[in-house]
């Protein structure tokens, strides 16, 4: 079999497809992006061409090498992603053309059902507490949400008390029946940080996500040392060897690596087996498409401590675009009880609505995050 062409579909809400068509009718699908650059994303998809056609797809681990060390300059956003997506497809391929679902490729089930959680509230969070009731009722017992709006370096212990208020109110009005996990996006420097931590262990988050940004991995170890509360992080890492360093330097409970931006299902099963070697859980980063979900859970189902699985439903970013909008078989991936079974189709799992991609993708928006400024005019984190 050989590969004979890429096509990329750009998409609402702010997602791109990829589908790589083989000479003996088989094609796989992949979804590479960064949220915001999906063009930068697509010309490396395209730029990777010249070694990918006219190849052999069943062999994923030397194109992946030749993606990753051909081109001398490696790493980052934008390559990670292209090369996450390529080799999603490769996989989706490969599990079609021998029938079975990519799981079972990789030595099969390691449970029956993976737990997921929802989103609630935006990136100004209001009608938490209303939203999470109504998620409830739709079998989610987890969530996560944004921690806070932008916070100074140093900061009042007002704006402090206001993103801790919040919290307190949502444990009080449902107990320790839900858990959630609280998002700060890299919101709050390492001096806020300490303090923020602080004031929230009482009310027991099932972890802190991006309490410092990722390129302040030293921090991760030293806020640790000063809270009970679990710390995740790794959207922003995009290959093992940036993992290394966080593993090697600890403080993290939790690594998010995400299978669209981190270098695909072959880069993030070995940071998953790396993080389990450090008694680090897995919970892949997933706020977009269905094709990136599906290769999430493909590494969830064969990785031993993978606790947790995000997913998109009905979150904020959706604008334009629903999680299962491009997909036929909606069916396989209904969630029961907060968790999700293995997909059951070969490959991948998913079958994309392929005339209804091409359809969208003639206007596809150009996503972009917003820019945030602090009361001075400068730059705040998003
Ligand atoms: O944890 C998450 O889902 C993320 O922090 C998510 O909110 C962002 O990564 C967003 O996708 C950036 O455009
Ligand atoms: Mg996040």
């Amino acid at each position: 079999m050989r590969i004979t062409k890429l096509t990329t579909y750009r998409l609402a809400p702010r997602w791109m497809f990829l589908k790589i068509d083989t000479d003996e009718g088989i094609s796989g699908w992949g979804e590479p992006v960064i949220e915001g650059k999906a063009r930068s994303v697509e010309a490396a998809v395209h730029e990777f061409e010249p070694y990918l056609i006219g190849q052999d797809p069943s062999r994923i681990n030397d194109l992946w090498q030749v993606m990753y060390r051909g081109g001398f300059y490696r790493g980052g956003a934008i390559l990670m992603s292209a090369i996450a997506g390529i080799d999603q497809a490769l996989w989706d391929i490969k599990g079609k053309a021998l029938g079975a679902p990519v799981y079972e490729l990789l030595g099969g089930l390691v449970r029956d059902k993976m737990k997921v959680y929802s989103w609630v509230g935006g990136d100004r969070p209001a009608d938490v507490i209303r939203d999470i009731k109504r998620l409830r009722e739709g079998g989610f017992d987890t969530f996560k949400m944004n921690g806070s709006e932008e916070m100074g370096l140093i900061d009042s212990a007002r704006k402090v008390d206001q993103a801790v208020a919040r919290i307190a109110e949502i444990r009080e009005a449902f107990g320790h029946d839900i858990e959630f996990g609280i998002d700060f996006h890299g919101r709050i420097g390492a001096p806020m940080a300490k303090v923020m931590l602080k004031a929230l262990e009482p009310y027991r988050p099932l972890f802190v996500e991006e309490p410092v940004l990722a390129e302040q991995d030293e921090t991760y170890a030293r806020l640790a040392e000063h809270t009970a509360i679990p710390l995740a992080a790794g959207e922003r890492m995009y290959s093992r060897f940036e993992f290394k360093r966080v593993f090697q330097a600890g403080g993290l409970s939790i690594v998010q690596p995400d299978l669209s931006h981190a270098g695909g299902i072959t880069e993030c099963l070995k940071i998953a087996s790396m993080a389990e070697a450090y008694d680090v859980a897995l919970a892949p980063h997933c706020p977009l498409g269905p094709i990136a979900l599906a290769a999430c859970l493909q590494v969830d189902f064969v990785s031993h401590n993978a606790v947790l699985q995000e997913q998109s439903m009905g979150i904020h970013y959706n604008q334009g675009g629903e999680l299962l909008d491009y997909v036929l078989n909606k069916e396989d991936f209904h969630i029961e009880n907060g968790y999700i079974a293995p997909l059951p189709k070969p490959g991948l799992g998913v079958v994309v609505d392929e005339e209804k991609v091409i359809e969208a993708s003639q206007r596809a928006p150009d996503w972009r995050n917003p820019l945030w400024r602090h009361e001075d005019g400068s730059v705040a984190e998003w």
